[in-house]
Order: structure tokens, then sequence, then C-alpha cells
């Protein structure tokens, strides 16, 4: 059976086909490993082409999510959920609904915001589980992760420039921006800030005619965009977007945005990109601000303590630049190996009782 083989060689624990026709709520829920802890990853909406689109997407970025949480040094596992839909046509209905779902894993999945999911979104499935977070500060939460995934992309692509420019400012330096959305609009406000000269693209006009006015930024096509001579590049809308037809169109020297999945075939285009001298801040570590964020929530928010996790992802990325030189690998493998690391030196402590000591047994209480 090609699903079986699929999540086999991809290390799945679980897969969830959630259907429920009185919402309409078609929905797949993707637990990739446990082992940290709980599976902790945003639910993403999208009206997917086709049913295998939807399965890979959700493969793909739970997966990342294991990586992410072990990165970040957070006592969770990776997961994540795709809902198939129209934008337009989402309702309370099929958010309750996706709720009884991830109220039936009891736990081994906890949810959150992703693309074209919102806070309104997580209240509606609160009121059928506790095991959601970026929910409203009127139920208790953190409410929108967005601005600490920028806060923590912001000090990756710091961090990059740093190893990979010298530079410790960013002032006049000239850094793209693809997607303009929760996250990229932030991203743009603090390069701003710091005297960044900023180039965006986005297939939202009212989005970039924003940008454009609050920061004088430069909207560029999609294609001028890989192929400007600027110092910095940052992915952040979708997936998949560096690949074989645009790797070489590159001339910036940096590549660091919040984009999950930025690399459409992990192996050859961290290697495309390593021999061409980008230097690639791999997504799983730049962008877990949002993660850091709504993990937070579980254990009872204090923002200071947020505020300084988030912070640790620049030191992390040195470190993962450092030991990608040292080898000579790319820093996606460099980072792989940093959360395999840690992973399979907790894994011999599995049998032990974690429920009172994870995520899982303070939600439960
Ligand atoms: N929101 C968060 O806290 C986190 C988000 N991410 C990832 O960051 C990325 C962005 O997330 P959000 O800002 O929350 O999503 P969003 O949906 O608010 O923003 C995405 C933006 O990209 C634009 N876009 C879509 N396709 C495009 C294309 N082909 N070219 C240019 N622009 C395009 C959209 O119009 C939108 O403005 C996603 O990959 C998400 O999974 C990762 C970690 C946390
Ligand atoms: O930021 C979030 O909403 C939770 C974490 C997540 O799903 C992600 O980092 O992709």
């Amino acid at each position: 059976m090609k699903v079986f083989s699929q999540i086999e060689s991809m290390g799945h624990e679980q897969i969830v086909f959630c259907n429920d026709p009185a919402s309409g709520l078609k929905a797949i829920i993707a637990i990739h490993d446990t082992t940290l802890g709980p599976a902790l990853g945003g639910t993403r909406l999208l009206p997917y082409e086709n049913e295998e689109d939807a399965l890979l997407d959700v493969l793909r970025l739970s997966r990342g999510m294991t990586y992410k949480a072990a990165c970040a040094g957070l006592s969770l596992g990776g997961g994540k959920a795709v809902i198939i839909a129209d934008p337009k046509q989402k309702t309370e209905q099929m958010f309750r609904s996706f709720g009884r779902f991830v109220q039936s894993l009891s736990g081994r999945y906890i949810t959150a915001e992703d693309m074209n999911t919102n806070v309104t979104n997580m209240d509606h499935i609160r009121l059928e589980t506790k095991f959601v977070t970026g929910v409203s500060a009127g139920l208790g939460g953190s409410g929108d992760p967005s601005f600490m995934t920028a806060k923590g992309t912001f000090y990756g692509m710091q961090a990059a420039v740093r190893h990979r420019l010298g530079r410790s400012d960013f002032h006049g330096l000239k850094v793209s921006i693809q997607g303009v959305g929760a996250v990229g609009k932030h991203l743009c406000q603090m390069l701003h800030d710091k005297g960044a000269k900023l180039y965006i693209s986005d297939i939202d006009d009212k989005k970039l005619k924003e940008m454009h006015s609050l920061y004088n930024a430069t909207i560029v096509s999609e294609k001028e965009l890989y192929s400007l001579d600027l110092d910095v590049y940052a992915p952040c809308a979708r997936g998949a977007t560096l690949n074989t037809s645009n790797i070489q169109m590159f001339k910036t020297k940096v590549i660091a945005g919040c984009a999950n999945n930025q690399l459409e075939d992990e192996e050859k285009h961290a290697k495309m990109l390593k021999d061409l001298k980008i230097l690639y801040a791999p997504d799983f570590v730049i962008n877990a601000g949002g993660l850091i964020n709504v993990a937070n929530e579980i254990t009872g928010y204090q923002l200071e303590k947020v505020e300084s996790e988030v912070a640790r992802i620049a030191s992390t990325l040195e470190t993962i630049f450092i030991e990608a030189d040292k080898l000579g690998i790319t820093t996606q493998d460099a980072s792989k190996r940093f959360a395999e690391k840690r992973i399979k030196s907790v894994s011999n402590l599995k049998s032990m009782s974690q429920l009172e000591t994870s995520a899982i047994g303070k939600l439960k209480k």
C-alpha cells in the first residue's frame, strides 16, 4: 500500500484521516515522532488540488516539526494537520468538528495556527478539546504566534548575515521577502527599523501596497525576486520555493526566511546552495519562534522566558553553521544531525513514565 510505504520511509508514527460530511471537514493529522513529547504543530487550511498533495504536505510539515522542536530544545514531538478546504468557506462547525478529532487522540497531538487558520479558529477548536494552543488571551492563551516567528527569523537572519557577510548590522542591506503575510509583514517592520532596504513579492496586491507605503518597500515580480543582485532572500510564503528551476538564478549570499519546507528536494537543493556558496538557514531552525511561543502556553506563558528562548535561535544557528563548515556538509545536514543527536539521547528514556513531566501531563490537569 502506497501510504504505508510513504510513512515508513519518512518515519511517521500515525496518520489520522478525518472525514465529517455534516461540517464538510476533510482533514489529515500526521504525528511524526513523539520521542521528546506530544506532537505539536499547526493546522494548515488550503484548497489542495488533490489528496496526494495534501498528504505529502502534512507528512513533510510534521517531520519538520520533529526537527524544529528538537533544535529549539523543547519537550515536544512533531505533528501537523491539514484541512482540505477553500479558505473563504471555513466555518465554526468545521473547526469544532476538527477539535473533536484532535480530542480523540488524547493529547498525542496538540494543534495551533498555520496558513489560513487564525486565533478565532483555534478558539473554536478549544470548545471541543484542550489540546490546542495559540488561543486568545480571554481563553488563557497567547494568541497569534506570528510575531514571535518573525522575531526568531530576524535573529536567525542576523546570525546568517554575521556568518556569511561578516556584518552585525542591517544598515543599507538589501533584503527580498517572498510573502508579506502574518509573519512576513512583521519581518518587514523589524528589518526596516534596522535600516534594511526591502524588495517584496506577494500574490496579494493589497498587502504589497501596505508594505510599500509603510516601509517604502520596492514591489517586484516573483522572477525578479530570485534574480536581483541583493544580500539576503527571505522565503516567507509557501514551501518548495527553492528548487532546480530557480536556485541557479540567485545572486544573494544568504537565504533566511520563515516558510516551512523551503527546499523542494532537501538533499539535492541544499547541496546546490552550498556549491553556490549561498548560506542557507534551515527553515525548521530559524522559524521556531512561533512553536516556542505556543509551547510556552502549555507550561504557563511568561513573555521574558519566551523572548530568551526565541533569541537562542541565533546561537543555535551559529553552532550549526560552524559545524557545517567544519565537516564540509550542508547546513541542512548539520541541523538534522543536531536534532537527531538530541532525539537519540532521549529515546533511551522512552520507557519511563513521561506523563507527569511532559506538557501533556500539565494539559490533562
Ligand atoms: N505563522 C507562524 O507563526 C508560522 C509560519 N510558518 C510558515 O511561514 C510561512 C508563512 O506563514 P504565515 O505568514 O503565517 O502565512 P500567511 O498565509 O499569513 O502569509 C503567506 C503570504 O504568502 C503569500 N503568498 C502565497 N503564495 C505566494 C507566492 N507564490 N508568491 C508570493 N507570495 C505568496 C500570501 O498571499 C500571504 O500574504 C508558511 O510557510 C508557514 O507554514 C512557520 C512557522 C510559524
Ligand atoms: O507557529 C505555530 O502556529 C505553531 C508551530 C507550527 O506549526 C510551525 O512552526 O509551523
